[in-house]
């Protein structure tokens, strides 16, 4: 057996897989292994591991690993909408959830200074986020989707006070985190045009933006203020989502239409961006979110809006690549 293959054998089987090279010289073996798709604490622990199993080579006075990654292609897509309490939390966890079920990698950054919501939605409310020096780490919720919010870094209630350049500063640690292999990372942005808004065109531009809105006209006014900012930006508009569009009574299931109806999809056409959807405004939704089980993460009628919205994503995703 030549030292090549000794220092190979030393490799445990569960590691050898990601290994692309095993070479030995003048005491030193050499390592090189594939690390796409792990995260950064994953990736440390492959390379001591690998250490310390090839170390143990009597033979081996020193050993150097070197780890190779396919650089994820991650996309950002905003969800944004022209004013507060529209759905833009709930249908950004829903299609996270619905994507994530589709074989997608994804990620969520909770950047609603305002109102940070997603760790309610996805019940990780008692979860803190862990750091790596200055490297947040995202939490694994249970469906399959990592997030990282704002409420985690500021104290609740302390938001209104921040100014621009520290939302800016606590955007970029949420979105250049160590996100390991998700390539589709969607940003729930506060409701309107500001900071967070600004600091995303400048410095993460999204592969598109995501409009969410109630069908009233008022609500309609504003998400075309909120369109005309990404189309400023350049942000592609992957399509206009109406929400809370028709009331599903709970008791004799008769749908009737609080909000108007239609209003969103006219507004798209007007406009010429895709309509991707209508969501009811259904107890449901409310009850299921709040209590944090997404309804698109069973088998529910409730998740069938979000899915067919999500899978129109999904094809805007394909089509873009
Ligand atoms: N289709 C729906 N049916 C029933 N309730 C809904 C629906 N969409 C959203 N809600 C409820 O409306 C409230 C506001 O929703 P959500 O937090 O998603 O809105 P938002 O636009 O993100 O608001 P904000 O900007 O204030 O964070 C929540 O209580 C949510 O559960």
């Amino acid at each position: 057996m030549s030292m090549d293959d000794t220092v190979r054998a030393a490799i445990p089987a569960e590691l050898s897989g990601m290994v692309r090279s095993a070479k030995f010289a003048d005491g030193i073996a050499t390592i090189i292994a594939d690390a796409s798709g792990l995260g950064r604490s994953a990736a440390a622990q492959l390379q001591s591991e690998l250490e310390q199993a090839v170390g143990a080579v009597p033979e081996v006075s020193e050993v150097r690993v070197a780890l190779m990654a396919d650089k994820v292609e991650r996309r950002i897509i905003a969800v944004g909408s022209g004013k507060g309490g529209v759905g833009k939390s709930t249908l950004t966890t829903n299609l996270a959830v619905a994507l994530a079920n589709a074989g997608r990698k994804v990620g969520v950054v909770d950047a609603d200074v305002y109102g940070p919501s997603q760790p309610l939605l996805f019940g990780t409310q008692n979860e803190k986020h862990r750091a790596e020096g200055q490297t947040l780490i995202p939490t694994e919720t249970e469906f399959g989707v990592k997030l990282l919010s704002m409420g985690q870094l500021i104290e609740p209630g302390r938001a209104i006070a921040w100014r621009g350049p520290m939302v800016g500063q606590a955007l970029g640690q949420l979105i250049e985190a160590d996100w390991g292999d998700v390539d589709t990372l969607l940003v729930d942005l506060p409701p309107g045009t500001g900071d967070v808004q600004l600091t995303m065109l400048q410095k993460f531009k999204p592969a598109g933006a995501l409009i969410v809105s109630t069908p009233q006209d008022l609500a309609l006014i504003d998400a075309t203020r909120a369109m005309d900012l990404f189309r400023q930006g350049e942000v592609p508009i992957i399509g206009l989502v109406e929400n809370m569009s028709g009331y599903i009574c709970p008791h004799c299931g008769e749908t009737s239409n609080p909000f108007g109806h239609g209003g969103t999809e006219s507004a798209a056409q007007g406009l010429g961006v895709p309509f991707l959807g209508r969501v009811p405004l259904d107890m449901a939704i409310r009850v299921a979110s709040d209590t944090g089980q997404p309804p698109a993460a069973n088998d529910l009628p409730q998740g069938q809006p979000f899915a067919a919205i999500a899978e129109q994503l999904s094809a805007w995703l394909d089509r873009s690549a």
